[in-house]
């Protein structure tokens, strides 16, 4: 059964208005908030660093869900900690010693998860799968927000549900990029836990609803 987890991306909000964007999550059915950290190395695109993050911290009332889009995560894992993260994923071609890297995040206190990028196949995870607590899909290639959706994810989502399920049913299944009301509820019936939405969700004109409406799909 899917747990129906919804994670609005931060990247689409308002940065002139961070703190009215965080509450109007507070108050919205949304479970965690997306915060997408890119290096422009990694991704051809840079976000926002720690600073940005700590003040999304300070008035945020819902955990913190980091997805670091970047080269050299092990230095940084603990100021996303500091930050806020209670899960914090890393990408597996960007991790020399993938291993090590989700075990840490483990020590320091967060869910670790692993993301895939469009073009790997999901049983490039087999071996890592016992050391996490989550895989994030990406269904577009990582680096902006507001690109369509790939189709074939809704095969992917099926065969690393059948992964999951032999190797540990707890692991949650994640998907990020171009999640709207007409992919959403195919998702969650192929397998998926938790939807990321960034533009959809912060672009509509009632955000919270759309929320809601994400949650029922
Ligand atoms: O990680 C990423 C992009 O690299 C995502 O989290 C996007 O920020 C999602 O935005 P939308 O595709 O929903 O607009
Ligand atoms: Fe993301």
């Amino acid at each position: 059964m899917s747990r129906k987890l919804i994670a609005p991306s931060f990247l689409a909000a308002d940065f002139a208005n961070i703190q009215q964007e965080v509450e109007m999550l507070n108050s919205s059915e949304a479970d965690y908030i997306h915060i997408d950290i890119m290096d422009g190395v990694f991704v051809p695109n840079i976000s926002f660093g720690f600073p940005v993050c700590q003040a999304i911290h300070q008035h945020a009332k819902k955990p913190m869900d980091f997805h670091l889009m970047i080269e050299h995560a092990d230095p940084y894992l603990e100021d996303c900690i500091k930050a806020g993260a209670e899960i914090i994923t890393v990408h597996e071609e960007a991790c020399r010693h993938l291993h090590r890297t989700v075990t840490e995040i483990r020590r320091l206190g967060a869910k670790a998860g692993v993301v895939i990028n469009p073009h790997r196949p999901v049983s490039a995870l087999e071996e890592i799968l016992p050391y996490v607590d989550l895989v994030l899909l990406m269904s577009v290639n990582p680096g902006f927000g507001g690109q369509k959706f790939i189709e074939t994810t809704f095969d992917k989502v099926r065969k690393l549900k059948k992964m999951v399920d032999q190797a540990n049913p707890e692991i949650i299944i994640e998907i990020d990029g171009g999640v709207n009301d007409k992919n959403a509820g195919e998702l969650f019936n192929a397998g998926a836990d938790m939807l990321v939405a960034g533009s959809f969700v912060f672009k509509s004109d009632d955000p919270r609803q759309t929320i809601s409406n994400l949650k029922k799909a």
